[in-house]
């Protein structure tokens, strides 16, 4: 594997902390507190946590959907203030738009890109190359509400991908789906990532989840995340080889970081489960 610690980061979050004030009552949350970490620059990062610990609310900053209190973070040096198309967000309920169709959905990006306008047979290629890549095809014309959860998700990748985000940004993108395509899910977006590109050729992806084996068996590194105020506990090195198939979750390898990790969160997520804070 290629170290990641020689890379500039791709995204850094710096000492970011982040309080929600509900208007109406004005009660305080600190949800996340101190939080740094560098992402280097093709590197899959999972955040795992327990509920509630602030793991939604990294990413909509890193999305620009919502400011720190305090701290920054950056992408390429540069402060983070607003969403952009150099970071494309995928969320679990795949936020398709159900008045258009599968092909529409992945057009909306392109067609609307302010930097650099596409030609119609340019964008045609473009839109075309995306719904191939999430094997899509045959399926253009159909609509959100007559497709499979999976296909959806598979939609929504390509609408994120067709926009040509240097960062992907997912949160819980999988969480809806059942167990068998959840599994299938995972190896194709590593497929779609480009497992076997050099790290420089990669997108740079941020994937939040509840489910250790699919941090495991999908990262580079996994951020193991505490709670109240949300704080990154940990960071662990995902070793395994790639490209990474379903066999691998059986290996003892595997199975020990895996243990690690829920050893290192399982009381808290214990606690989330009866806190009544
Ligand atoms: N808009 C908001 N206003 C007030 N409090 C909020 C808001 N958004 C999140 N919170 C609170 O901030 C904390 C962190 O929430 P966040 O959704 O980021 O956690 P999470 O780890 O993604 O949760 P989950 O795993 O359950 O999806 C929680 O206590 C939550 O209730």
């Amino acid at each position: 594997m290629e170290a990641l610690d020689q890379a500039a980061p791709k995204i850094r979050l710096d000492g970011i902390s982040k309080e929600y004030i509900v208007p109406r009552t004005g009660q305080r949350t600190l949800a996340i507190a101190d939080v740094s970490l560098d992402i280097v620059q093709g590197e899959f990062l999972c955040i795992v946590g327990p509920s509630g610990c602030g793991k939604s609310t990294i990413l909509n900053m890193i999305a620009g959907l919502a400011e720190p209190s305090a701290g920054t973070v950056a992408m390429d040096g540069a402060p983070i203030r607003a969403p952009g198309s150099e970071r494309g967000v995928v969320f679990q309920d795949y936020a398709l738009f159900p008045w258009k169709t599968v092909r529409e959905n992945i057009e909306f990006g392109p067609r609307f890109r302010s930097d650099a306008r596409l030609g119609a047979a340019e964008r045609d290629k473009l839109v075309r190359h995306y719904i191939d890549l999430v094997s899509l095809t045959g399926a253009e014309h159909k609509y959100p509400h007559e497709l499979s959860g999976g296909m959806r998700q598979r939609c929504a990748f390509a609408r994120a991908l067709a926009n040509e985000p240097e960062v992907l940004l997912m949160d819980e993108p999988f969480a809806a789906l059942d167990a068998q395509t959840r599994l299938i899910l995972q190896e194709e977006l590593l497929r779609i990532w480009g497992e076997d590109l050099p790290r420089a050729e990669r997108k740079t992806v941020i994937f939040i989840t509840h489910g250790i084996d699919e941090a495991v068996f999908l990262a580079d590194r996994v951020a193991v995340m505490s709670n109240h105020p949300g704080r990154i506990k940990t960071v662990m090195d995902i070793d395994l080889p790639r490209p990474r198939r379903e066999s691998l979750r059986a290996t003892s390898e595997f199975q020990t970081l895996a243990d690690e990790i829920w050893q290192l969160i399982r009381r808290e997520a214990y606690e989330a489960t009866i806190d009544r804070r």
